[in-house]
């Protein structure tokens, strides 16, 4: 039986734990069994119940006040992430096995974990050898999207963690109750978009022709490869998170092996009570 993932990243503050939180709610109203492990060694708080804590195993407030290796916030948490590589045991005894396993994890927000460093690439692989099928989900903040050259900046990063990691991703907008009925119409031509036109609409405010000539090699590439689209994710719009869990059901081949399951009887029980009631009552009369 194969196990599923969703890799949840992106920039920090981009909304992935609240990402997190907001689908297991959904998941649960689709009675559907979805766990979360956080993977953030410098989590505070997170308001869902974790099945796993990489907290458990280092913490980036113990790193930074070892005196022999003298890091700071960031270095901290690579270190941490590097020490979780090599012990990647607490993971798979944390994980256990469960029938369908469907696991959330909610990682760090330094963007150079997806750039170039190898940890996630290994967490990935890991996953794969213990029967995962793992989907990135990569996050980024809609209110730094509508612009175009921040559109740009956006769908590079987006593209380095689908380089590096090598696995379907699925990319998202969040936060999008924050944006002005104004923003959203705007925001619509950057969840499928022309790079052509978007690069041709801001050509005159680049200066450098090398520069010029460089983002329109970028534009066409992503544009000609169909390389990155984006999804809204509005953490209040029932109908679209259902869209989003979609598109990463089907890219991870999600339900095509389950095994139809009864509905709950509890919920069937009520309206029986009240037939025979009913029925007791015409009985009766
Ligand atoms: N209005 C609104 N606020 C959101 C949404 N998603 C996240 N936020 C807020 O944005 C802030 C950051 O959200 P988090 O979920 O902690 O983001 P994160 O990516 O986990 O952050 P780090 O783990 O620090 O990288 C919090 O104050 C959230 O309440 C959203 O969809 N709508
Ligand atoms: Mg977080």
């Amino acid at each position: 039986m194969p196990r599923y993932a969703q890799l949840v990243m992106g920039p920090a503050g981009s909304g992935k734990s609240t990402y997190c939180s907001t689908m297991l709610q959904h998941s649960e109203g689709l009675n559907r069994s979805v766990q979360v492990v956080n993977l953030d060694p410098a989590a505070e708080h997170f308001d869902y119940p974790v099945m796993a804590d990489i907290r458990e195993l280092i913490q980036v407030d113990d790193v930074m006040e070892d005196a022999s290796l003298r890091f700071g916030p960031n270095g901290g948490l690579v270190f941490c992430m590097e020490y979780f590589a090599n012990n990647f045991d607490w993971l798979e005894e944390s994980l256990g096995h469960v029938e369908d396993d469907y696991i959330l994890f909610d990682c760090p927000g330094q963007i150079e974990l997806y750039t170039h460093l190898p940890v996630m690439r290994q967490l990935v692989e890991q996953l794969q050898q213990w029967e995962f099928r793992v989907c990135g989900v990569f996050l980024v903040d809609s209110q730094f999207m509508v612009e175009s050259f921040k559109f740009i900046s956006g769908v590079m990063a987006a593209l380095s963690a689908m380089v590096s990691l090598e696995i379907p991703q699925v990319n998202i907008m969040t936060k999008m109750d924050l944006l002005s009925p104004k923003a959203k119409k705007e925001i619509e031509k950057y969840l499928d978009p022309d790079m052509y036109t978007m690069m041709e609409d801001n050509s005159d405010t680049i200066r450098s022709k090398k520069f010029k000539k460089l983002t329109q090699a970028i534009c066409g590439l992503i544009d000609d490869y169909s390389m990155v689209r984006f999804l809204p994710f509005d953490r209040s719009d029932e109908e679209g998170i259902n869209i989003v869990l979609q598109h990463i059901d089907f890219s991870i081949q999600y339900g095509e092996d389950l095994e139809f399951k009864e509905p709950k009887e509890t919920e069937e029980e009520p309206s029986n009570v009240n037939y025979d009631e009913f029925f007791q009552g015409q009985v009766d009369s």
